[in-house]
């Protein structure tokens, strides 16, 4: 299969590319870049790719559907708002790793992004690919799910869906390392400001709230609003999120394990853990998210700790998910299991 890629200068983009690479099904990943831009190496454009022989060719949509099956655009916010309009016309299968699609409503998308909403009917249409509970099978516009959200929706999920908790109770801490942000300098990425340090940023503001909320309620519409925060770690790859909850009277430990298990046992990329916690480093490198639970019963909490690597699971990772689901491949095909040692 041939496949088109946006945006292998990005740090999504350029691990998206590799899984592309190595993945069985796939025979050539076409790249392409800013529309009036001249073509370049990726050699030079990412020196990592030293060697290849690839070019970034300047984005055109009617070469990419004469040429390709598939696009993947792991572009800014607001990118495939524009660009995306030719594909979505055609009903050309597109997987879209930024935002611009996830949420249903024009209004919350300018709200939450601060930017001009894609089309009603074309947000109406498009497929929120949360791997684990939605089937790309039979989509043509699938709009991957945020990082932050990933994470977090895995780890409420049980829960929410049996209602296992006080529905107003939940409270998610949630941390991600600095590729979470992207390649373009900002203050609070800078080596000085990150090392040693750890920022709060985006104090019910995230962009996330609105994307997890949209989920949560669809699985569970008792649920009103959830306390979110995000903080910045000192560490490239990677998140964890903490996710709080109060639980209903009567739900045991065993319950709530239960509810775990029986929810991934078939689903080969979350992993659920009973004994000791997850760690990040047991993810980096892998498309799994694993899930650890502890009920604290003299206060009646949940504690539910859900890990992932942000470019994997929470990107790339799942992006290639929702390709195999699209076009009927093996579940795990082109995803990496095992962690970056040490
Ligand atoms: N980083 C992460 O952990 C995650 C990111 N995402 C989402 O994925 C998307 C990409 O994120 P990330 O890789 O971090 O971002 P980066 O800022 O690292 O990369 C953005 C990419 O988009 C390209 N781009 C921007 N504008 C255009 C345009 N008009 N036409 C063509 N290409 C364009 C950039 O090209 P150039 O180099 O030429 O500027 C670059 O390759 C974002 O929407 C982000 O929100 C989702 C989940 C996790
Ligand atoms: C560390 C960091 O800054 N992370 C980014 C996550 C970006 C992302 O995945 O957001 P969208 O795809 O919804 O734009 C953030 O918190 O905004």
């Amino acid at each position: 299969m041939h496949v088109a890629l946006v945006g292998v200068t990005g740090y999504s983009g350029m691990i998206l590319y590799q899984l592309l690479q190595q993945h069985p099904e796939v025979n050539q990943v076409d790249l392409y870049g800013h529309k009036n831009a001249k073509a370049q190496s990726l050699a030079t454009a990412v020196p990592q790719f030293i060697g290849s022989q690839a070019m970034i060719e300047p984005f055109a949509a009617e070469k990419i559907m004469a040429v390709d099956q598939v696009i993947f655009f792991a572009t800014s916010a607001g990118v495939t708002t524009e660009l995306a309009k030719t594909f979505i016309a055609a009903n050309f299968p597109v997987i879209d790793l930024s935002g611009d699609y996830r949420l249903r409503s024009r209004s919350s998308f300018k709200k939450w992004y601060h930017k001009e909403a894609p089309d009603q009917a074309a947000l109406q249409r498009a497929h929120y690919g949360l791997a684990e509970f939605h089937q790309a099978s039979g989509q043509t516009y699938i709009a991957n799910p945020g990082c932050y959200a990933t994470a977090t929706l895995l780890g409420l999920a049980p829960l929410v869906q049996q209602g296992l908790i006080e529905p107003d109770s939940i409270i998610a801490d949630a941390k991600s390392g600095t590729s979470g942000a992207g390649k373009k300098l900002a203050a609070n990425t800078h080596f000085t400001q990150t090392n040693e340090n750890l920022q709060v940023y985006k104090v019910n503001q995230h962009q996330h709230i609105p994307e997890i909320m949209q989920q949560l309620q669809e699985w569970n519409s008792q649920v009103p609003a959830i306390q979110f925060t995000t903080t910045l770690l000192p560490i490239t790859r990677g998140i964890m999120s903490s996710i709080y909850a109060t639980v209903k009277q009567g739900v045991t430990t065993q319950a709530l394990q239960h509810a775990f298990q029986d929810t991934y046992q078939e689903q080969p990329f979350v992993r659920v853990f009973t004994e000791q916690l997850p760690t990040l480093k047991q993810v980096i490198g892998t498309n799994f998210c694993d899930i650890g639970i502890v009920f604290n019963p003299i206060t009646q909490k949940v504690f539910v700790v859900s890990v992932i690597d942000n470019l994997l699971k929470g990107a790339g990772g799942q992006a290639i998910q929702n390709f195999n689901q699209l076009f009927s491949f093996p579940i795990a095909s082109g995803l990496p299991q095992t962690p970056i040692l040490p």
